[in-house]
């Protein structure tokens, strides 16, 4: 597998922000997956300073949300082959996380995952932060869509304290899809994801989740008028045309 690593001293530099515990080990990866096509087909990436990245203005984030199901991930595939931008998707963060063997906060995610409850902003933040950092230090690829984020007033509150104005918030993308259509396909995917929240138990809680919690968020950043509805029924080729207007607009 290809992987891009940075320097030990860099990360525990970067870890002191946010939760130290979080990603310890001796060097860190980032998978080819969250990485643009560039950057994954080439070993030796151009490195940045952090001093001369500032000068390049801060970055620039794009929140995809939308319900589980709705193609959040499929579309960021195509956002990211397309323009370039780097996936950075909250829910596999969490997982990888889960996994990570000596992590302290495994138990706690799954917990919160298979129940389909939202995790601690200060978890979820960490890890945003650091795969951020981390893009940026190897790829110097500072456009981030950050999928699955912000789904709660938890998870609105701790990146609008540590993160918002670091970033360049640049708009919210939302995936409107029915619940009967997302829980189709998000049984479909369980049949070969191997995701312990996949499943008809799980699902119903995080519809739940969706419409209590996550609804709002959304409706907060359409009064902000930061919000991109697009129709996500459809094909992922078709839906994916609306996508490309959307960011065909930007700069
Ligand atoms: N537009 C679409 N039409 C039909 N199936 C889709 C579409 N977009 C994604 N899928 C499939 O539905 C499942 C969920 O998509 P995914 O992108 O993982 O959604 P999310 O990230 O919002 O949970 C996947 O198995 C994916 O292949
Ligand atoms: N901001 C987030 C995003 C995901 N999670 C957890 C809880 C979610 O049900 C799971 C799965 O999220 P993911 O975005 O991967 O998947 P779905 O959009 O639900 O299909 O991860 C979280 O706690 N906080």
């Amino acid at each position: 597998m290809t992987s891009v690593v940075v320097a030990r001293s860099t990360l525990h530099h970067l870890n002191r922000c946010w939760f130290p515990a979080l990603i310890t080990s001796a060097k860190q990866s980032i998978r080819p997956c969250v990485l643009p096509q560039y950057a994954r087909s080439s070993c030796s990436v151009r490195v940045r300073s952090f001093a001369a990245h500032r000068a390049m203005g801060k970055p620039k984030v794009v929140f995809v949300l939308g319900p589980p199901g709705s193609g959040k991930g499929t579309q960021c595939e195509k956002i990211v082959q397309e323009f370039g931008y780097t996936h950075l998707s909250a829910g596999d963060l969490l997982r990888e996380e889960r996994n990570r063997e000596g992590s302290e906060y495994g138990a706690l995610i799954e917990d919160n995952i298979k129940n389909g409850r939202i995790v601690p902003v200060e978890i979820t933040c960490a890890l945003l932060e650091n795969a951020m950092n981390k893009t940026i230090q190897a790829t110097g690829n500072d456009r981030f869509l950050i999928d699955g984020f912000p789904r709660n007033e938890d998870n609105l509150q701790g990146w609008t304290n540590k993160m918002a104005d670091k970033v360049e918030q640049q708009f919210v993308l939302f995936f409107e899809c029915s619940e009967q259509q997302c829980t189709e396909r998000c049984l479909k995917r369980g049949e070969s994801s191997g995701r312990s929240d996949d499943n008809a138990e799980s699902l119903k809680k995080r519809f739940n989740t969706y419409i209590n919690d996550t609804v709002a968020i959304i409706k907060h950043y359409e009064e902000l008028q930061l919000v991109k509805k697009i129709d996500a029924s459809a094909g992922p080729d078709a839906v994916f045309e609306h996508v490309k207007a959307i960011f065909g607009e930007q700069k």
